[in-house]
């Protein structure tokens, strides 16, 4: 565990089991399921995340030491504690109703300007605190944007988020959803917690239209595309009003040294002119309503959350499609390595190792965790060969195609 400090992840070495009972399933996410649970002590309905500890740290570090430093903002999920159930860790977070692109795809349609200025304000709230404790949440998009039944907004999902260094205000790994990226992100350029305003622009379209803009690109194609192309709008922008427009095509200036903090886009007209969290409650109900009568086999997968799998939809026709079930996978990308986290060295609880009988009093995750370790040391290395080769593989492919692209419209215009 090179670099991890595991007394800080692990909330006590009680069995998780006999602390909350695990209700539905209800949701998935590339590490492992989301549930209802209830505390067995004091009765609390909340959200567990059962992720299966493989010797892959990295992100689940990340994303309980974000939650912990986070705590005291309202915008952000309420983190409960972790807890290890051998293979799996349990980290215990406030319970959400859903997340904003699950809300849009059951709705079927977009929010309403003043449900998106509502949202957009709390998000900007939630991430002027990230910024100023010097971090970047580096995959803002609706999916990662939860609400409450009281339609309160939390941001979540710190799995990929960067702490900046007090010596280090820029990062250069590509981390994110290529269709959230900035210019600045994509092209592999220094950025800064401005990356985040754009896919706050680009997060705001989504909200109105239900997709992000040229969610029919592949995303490999995108990643050449966003610096080169005018920054995207929303489809109909005559349909909206000017302070809407206008609020987008500040988030969305291509430049990030002219692109606004969040603590000055919470003076925009748009923000600033925001209703409070009630604009919400129709929606929420409506939400409610439709999972309650939904078909199992349409949208509700029998955990009270949508799924992925609305085959029906197609970008051409116009018709809704939610972004999981766009042309392609809009997850998040970790191509590169991240750089400077600063986990520094390895520290070991100081009870869990005492001098005799060492193995014994170790807690259980310590156990597993040095046992996945060894495990995987020496297949770490040809994985990682492994994927840079397919990484550059893949980029010589899109080259190779966008080159053929390019002579091609030489010929046409010769
Ligand atoms: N505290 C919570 N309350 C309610 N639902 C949640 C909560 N946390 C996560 N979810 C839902 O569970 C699902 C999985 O979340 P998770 O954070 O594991 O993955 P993800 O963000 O969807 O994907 P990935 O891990 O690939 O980024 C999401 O649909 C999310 O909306």
């Amino acid at each position: 565990m090179p670099g991890i400090d595991a007394s800080t992840l692990i909330t006590s070495n009680e069995d998780p089991s006999t602390l909350f009972q695990l209700l539905d399933q209800i949701g998935e996410g590339s590490y492992g399921a989301v549930y209802k649970a209830i505390s067995k002590q004091t009765g609390t309905v909340v959200a567990i995340k059962v992720i299966a500890i493989d010797g892959d740290w990295d992100e689940v570090n990340k994303e309980i030491q974000m939650l912990k430093e986070l705590e005291a903002c309202d915008q952000v999920i309420r983190y409960h504690g972790s807890w290890f159930l051998e293979p799996d860790l349990w980290i215990v977070m406030e319970l959400c109703q859903d997340s904003m692109s699950g809300m849009v795809e059951a709705l079927g349609h977009g929010l309403d300007e003043q449900q998106i200025s509502f949202v957009m304000r709390e998000t900007l709230l939630g991430l002027q605190f990230l910024h100023s404790n010097r971090k970047i949440h580096r995959d803002i998009k609706s999916g990662n944007i939860l609400f409450k039944d009281d339609g309160s907004v939390k941001l979540a999902d710190f799995g990929v988020s960067a702490q900046l260094a007090n010596t280090i205000s820029k990062r250069k790994t590509m981390i994110g959803s290529p269709f959230w990226m900035a210019p600045e992100v994509v092209q592999g350029l220094e950025y800064g917690t401005v990356a985040d305003v754009w896919s706050v622009g680009i997060t705001a379209i989504e909200l109105a239209d239900t997709l992000p803009p040229r969610s029919d690109v592949h995303p490999m194609r995108l990643i050449f595309q966003i610096p080169v192309l005018p920054s995207p709008t929303l489809a109909q922008p005559e349909d909206w009003s000017d302070e809407f427009n206008d609020f987008i095509a500040k988030c969305l200036d291509k430049d990030p040294q002219a692109r606004p903090s969040c603590a000055m886009l919470l003076q925009h007209p748009f923000i600033k002119a925001a209703p409070s969290k009630d604009v919400m409650v129709d929606a929420v109900e409506e939400l409610i309503a439709i999972k309650a009568t939904a078909p199992d086999n349409e949208f509700d997968d029998g955990t009270g959350f949508f799924t992925t799998t609305d085959a029906g939809s197609t970008m051409a026709s116009g018709t809704m499609m939610a972004a999981a079930t766009m042309p392609f996978d809009a997850g998040t990308v970790v191509p590169g390595f991240d750089d400077a986290d600063g986990f520094g060295t390895v520290m070991i609880p100081s009870g869990a190792a005492p001098a005799n009988n060492a193995e014994d009093s170790k807690p259980a995750f310590l156990r597993h965790m040095e046992r996945e370790e060894t495990k995987d040391k020496g297949k770490a290395d040809v994985d990682v060969l492994m994927q840079k080769l397919d990484d550059i593989r893949s980029n010589i492919a899109m080259l190779q195609k966008e080159e053929q692209s390019v002579l091609r419209e030489i010929s046409a215009n010769q």
